[in-house]
């Protein structure tokens, strides 16, 4: 089977890809995520999951190089990951007692060309409390996350409802990304039975 190549420096991607039971190789691709002017939510992240799938095809050629864009969206405003506490702490202050959207982009490269989706999910938070904001920031949690927070984590206190793909909100969109493989001629079951094979021998 051909090798996969996870174009992502987030370590939640890798534990995704980790838990449905595949292997691969990291390497992280360097774009440019500035936002084209008058581009929409969903074209932007979908544009950069694309971009860093194939900019990861440099590292390997013949590999299926899968990449991935999560971002928050309030109101039609794209909230990426925050500059510094401050901003962080604005943005856990805009979702407060909000329903926002997290879309999430995953792209597979494989010699050329390019598959991609797009998954939507709206998630509700409760009211947040200042001192409960001050107290979330300072633990550095929201630093590296798109809209400040972390549902995986402490993060997951501040949601009331989600509609959609758990997965996709952490950085992943599981089911889909299992289909864009088998698509590609690598259905993600098969490799549990091949290592199941090679434990027997
Ligand atoms: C909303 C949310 C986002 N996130 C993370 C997923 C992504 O790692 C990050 C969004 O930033 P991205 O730019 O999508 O990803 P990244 O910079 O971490 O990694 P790379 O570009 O190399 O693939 O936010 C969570 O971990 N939990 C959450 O609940």
């Amino acid at each position: 089977m051909q090798s996969i190549v996870l174009a992502s420096a987030s370590p939640r991607r890798a534990e995704l890809l980790t838990q449905i039971g595949l292997s691969f190789l990291v390497r992280p691709a360097d774009i440019d995520e500035t936002p084209a002017s008058d581009e929409s939510a969903e074209h932007y992240v979908e544009r950069l999951a694309r971009e860093k799938a194939l900019a990861g095809s440099a590292f390997g050629p013949g590999s299926l190089v899968i990449g991935a864009d999560t971002s928050v969206v309030l109101n039609g405003r794209i909230l990426g990951k925050p500059a510094n506490a401050d901003d962080a702490t604005c943005m856990l202050e805009e979702l407060s007692g909000q329903t926002h959207q997290v879309l999430t982009a995953v792209a597979i490269a494989c010699k050329g060309s390019c598959e991609s989706c797009l998954v939507a999910t709206d998630v509700r938070f409760r009211e947040l409390s200042a001192p409960e904001i001050e107290a979330y920031v300072a633990t550095g949690e929201p630093m590296d996350k798109a809209g400040g927070y972390g549902i995986q984590g402490r993060g997951g206190i501040f949601v009331e409802e989600l509609r959609g793909s758990y997965s996709a909100v952490v950085g992943l969109p599981l089911q889909e990304i299992a289909t864009l493989l088998a698509g590609a001629g690598y259905p993600v079951w098969e490799t549990w039975n091949s290592r199941q094979e090679s434990r027997n021998e």
